[in-house]
């Protein structure tokens, strides 16, 4: 039985998010509206989520000892990564000695918290299919497994690092340099390791979100969202759409996949599995623990979109993953490297047929930071993209 209580009062059902981007703001929102108490942290104030929380805190989260003595400060119920760089060794030390309950558990934020973790639980324990990979820590290495047989096109990434920081394609032996100088430039946290992957010419690539959530009978049970497509420019994603039309073998693949590494990771919440198709064939990419961005699609797609879902599920409360109607996200970047930026067009953009924005209130812009999301619906997936990309469009970020 899941009992919440009411915030700001001794009954609080707690949640701490560990990072408070737009992604953590819609999870926030959510939690707020069943009344849980939230507690958003970030590196940085005046975060998105912290705008919309009922506590704002600011520390350096991949610091072991600022994450301890704030979980410790705070006594949240459950704590929910809502990014990669987190100490997560010390979430583990914390869940181990009952402090606290990490979503979906703390091995999973460990696992995914750098690519090496989830890769190779991916491919080596699950053998799931994967590109070719190896991991590397200089410039030297990464020149030797090209040339031992990861061969060229490859992409190279720092291990730890998200939303394609960091990230590009190598073509020949003169890119090898540049790749690896900007694999050291763009991680999140300082750290010389990379991946040098196979470059898998994939026909399209899709999200699976997977959610964890207690049946009737307390048992955790698997659902699955209808699948979502994207388009990524250099390594960050710039538009999705949902439903995505799949053949029924590449989507009975690709959520065997999902199943397989969902399973393992275990506990409640939602999941971001990031798969290549070709044909019939599918590979796992990688897996987020929580939302995902090109899952921002599901605000104007699905009953419940996926931070609600998310919410629900690391309640203990019961799901509904049923699409609302087809629909497409298209990314806003800022465009300008400037704080408190304005937003012109804004009702040039909701004129087009079925959209909605949101603007995710981000203090300070970069050239390519993403700083809000237009969505549309529409029975065709197609009208949908169109109009959700030039509601985008419309919106002309500037500063202030
Ligand atoms: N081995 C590969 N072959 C072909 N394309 C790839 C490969 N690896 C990555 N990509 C492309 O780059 C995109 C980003 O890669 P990846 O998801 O690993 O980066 P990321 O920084 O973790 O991004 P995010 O945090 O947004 O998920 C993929 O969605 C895909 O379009
Ligand atoms: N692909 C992962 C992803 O989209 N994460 C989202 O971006 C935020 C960081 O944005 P910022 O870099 O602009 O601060 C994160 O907090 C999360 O919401
Ligand atoms: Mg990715």
């Amino acid at each position: 039985m899941t009992t919440l209580g009411t915030p700001l009062s001794p009954s609080a059902t707690k949640v701490m998010l560990l990072g408070s981007g737009e992604l953590g703001k819609e999870v926030l929102i959510a939690l707020q509206r069943l009344g849980v108490e939230t507690i958003a942290v970030d590196r940085y104030e005046h975060a998105p989520g912290q705008q919309v929380a009922h506590h704002a805190r600011t520390i350096t989260m991949s610091d072991p000892a600022q994450l301890k003595a704030l979980i410790e400060a705070e006594r949240p119920h459950l704590v929910v990564p809502e990014i990669e760089a987190i100490a997560t060794p010390m979430l583990e030390e914390l869940e181990a000695a009952g402090t606290v309950r990490v979503i979906p558990t703390a091995r999973a934020a460990r696992l995914t918290m750098d690519r090496e973790g989830i890769r190779r639980l991916a491919a080596e324990t699950l053998k799931l299919p994967t590109s070719p990979y190896v991991f590397c820590d200089s410039l030297q290495e990464l020149q030797a497994a090209i040339d031992k047989g990861i061969g060229y096109p490859c992409i190279v990434k720092p291990v730890m690092s998200s939303s394609g920081k960091g990230q590009s394609k190598i073509d020949g032996p003169a890119d090898v340099q540049r790749a690896w100088d900007y694999a050291m430039a763009g991680g999140r946290v300082s750290h010389g390791r990379v991946i040098v992957e196979g470059f898998i010419d994939f026909d399209y690539e899709i999200t699976q979100l997977t959610v964890r959530a207690l049946g009737a009978n307390g048992q955790v049970e698997t659902h699955f969202c209808d699948p979502i497509g994207h388009i990524q420019v250099s390594g960050d994603y710039v538009e999705s759409w949902q439903p995505h039309p799949m053949s029924p073998v590449a989507l009975q693949r690709s959520r065997d996949i999902a199943k397989a590494v969902t399973d393992n990771l275990g506990g409640q919440g939602i999941f971001g599995v990031e798969l290549f198709v070709k044909g019939e064939q599918v590979w796992f990419s990688e897996v987020s623990p929580r939302p995902h961005d090109t899952g921002m699609v599901t605000m104007i797609t699905q009953w419940q979109n996926e931070f609600e879902l998310h919410a629900r599920a690391i309640l203990g409360l019961p799901v509904n993953t049923a699409l609302k109607s087809p629909g497409a996200s298209a990314v806003i970047y800022g465009g300008v490297d400037a704080a408190g930026i304005a937003f012109d067009g804004v009702d040039e953009a909701l004129r087009l047929p079925n959209t909605e924005l949101r603007l995710f209130g981000k203090p300070e812009s970069f050239v390519k930071r993403r700083m809000g999301v237009a969505l549309a619906f529409d029975a065709d997936v197609e009208v949908a993209r169109r109009n959700a990309k030039a509601a985008a469009a419309k919106v002309r970020p500037r500063r202030a």
